[in-house]
């Protein structure tokens, strides 16, 4: 039997980076998605590590279990029903753990999501020996919350092999959790991307685990019901950057300059409350939809200052910003920035030949342009046989 969940990305309309300072931000999973799949071996497998393959990078990792149940003495102790963090002495142990692995130079980056995955393995399933395969759409480092979506499904597919979950394993397709399974992974995934990203707002696991779209603010989550379709092109200035350096350059501007940033905070704040409430506003009865996307428009200019104001801006999302004003279009970067993605809202009426025209010229600058179904369903769950 395998156990195999997958969990969206995300984009972020407004609020990133106020949002880990306690002010609202809204946001919505797309449709690329990570997948963590689970395998236990049989006695004629003959194997006792814990072996982790990252497919899309052509790398894999293992353990013997007995080494990790030996440095890991802490996980072995607690209960997988109760999310716990990561204490400095296991993270060291983990460190230690992931350094003998000798990760390539270039893809060091990685060693952060590798240890997370130590932590949540050893926490849930323990001691037992395993393959985890994982494989994903989303490209990483990049505000679409590649590292929520990898901490989501893999803590949804270690706790859909406890007794923790109660699905039917013979049920074909994807599954959905129950609300106190989603609570408990979303918990766990939390407890992955404070390992990833260092001091998390929470709300990448919450929209990866909930899916659609949602407006949170410490901590908490409120439903958003779209009342108007919302178009975005995405574009990857495929400027990598890190998202736990730019959460703690900016809390150092913050501890520089507290005043003047409660007012940049409040004024994202603002933005993303109006945004939620333009989006779920009903249409045509209050504004029409064109009226409502120039509202959302200014917004996302507004917001995108303010970003600038974070200094989480790049010379490449510049780029954007001014390749997409010349179409009249507005946008503003996703995600930590500091390179990653762009969205750009584009407008019902607007014809498929500026859309080819301004894709073809972001393009030509390097650029990468797609687009993704906003806000499809959370993490989900599928059990079969290993091919
Ligand atoms: N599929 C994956 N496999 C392993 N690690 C991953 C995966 N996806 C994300 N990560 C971890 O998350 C990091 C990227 O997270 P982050 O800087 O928050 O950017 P983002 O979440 O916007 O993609 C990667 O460097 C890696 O450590
Ligand atoms: C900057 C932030 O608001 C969003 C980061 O998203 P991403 O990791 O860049 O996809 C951080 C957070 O909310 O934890
Ligand atoms: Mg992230």
């Amino acid at each position: 039997m395998e156990a195999k969940a997958r969990a969206p990305g995300k984009i972020i309309l407004s609020g990133e980076h106020a949002v880990v300072h306690g002010f609202t931000a809204v946001a919505a999973s797309i449709d690329l998605y990570t997948y963590v799949s689970i395998r236990f071996p049989t006695p004629s497998d003959n194997h006792d590590m814990l072996k982790l393959q990252l497919k899309d990078m052509g790398l894999e990792f293992s353990w013997p279990i007995s080494k990790i149940a030996e440095v890991l003495p802490e996980s072995g102790s607690q209960s997988s029903s109760v999310p716990i963090s990561c204490s400095v002495e296991s993270s060291k142990s983990i460190a230690a753990l992931v350094e003998e692995q000798n990760i390539p130079e270039a893809k060091i980056g990685l060693a952060s999501g590798v240890s997370a995955f130590l932590w949540l393995y050893s926490s849930i399933q323990r001691f037992k020996p395993a393959t985890v395969v994982v494989t994903s759409e989303l490209p990483l480092g990049s505000g679409l919350g590649s590292s929520a979506a990898f901490s989501v499904a893999l803590a949804a597919a270690l706790l859909a092999c406890t007794d923790l979950v109660s699905l039917d394993v013979n049920d074909q397709g994807w599954l959905s959790f129950g609300e106190k399974e989603l609570e408990l992974v979303n918990k766990w995934a939390f407890e992955g991307e404070k390992i990833i990203h260092g001091k998390p707002s929470g709300i990448d696991n919450t929209v990866s685990t909930y899916g659609n779209m949602i407006s949170f603010r410490s901590g908490n989550l409120t439903h958003i019901r779209a009342n108007m379709p919302l178009k975005m092109l995405i574009t990857n200035t495929k400027v990598g950057r890190n998202t736990k350096a730019l959460v703690a350059g900016l809390a150092e501007r913050t501890l520089r300059h507290p005043d003047a940033m409660s007012f940049v905070f409040s004024a994202v704040d603002a933005i993303s409350k109006e945004l939620a409430q333009i989006i779920q506003s009903p249409t045509p009865d209050d504004l029409s939809v064109t009226e409502k996307e120039g509202k959302i428009e200014e917004l996302m200019e507004m917001n995108q200052g303010l970003l600038q104001c974070m200094g989480v801006s790049h010379a490449a999302i510049e780029t954007v910003l001014r390749t997409t004003l010349k179409y009249k279009l507005a946008s503003k970067l996703t995600g930590a920035g500091g390179g990653g993605c762009v969205l750009t809202l584009l407008p019902t009426l607007l014809s498929g030949t500026v859309v080819e025209k301004v894709i073809s010229e972001l393009e030509s600058c390097g650029l990468q342009c797609f687009t993704a179904g906003i806000g499809g369903k959370g993490v989900e769950i599928s059990f079969g046989v290993p091919s």
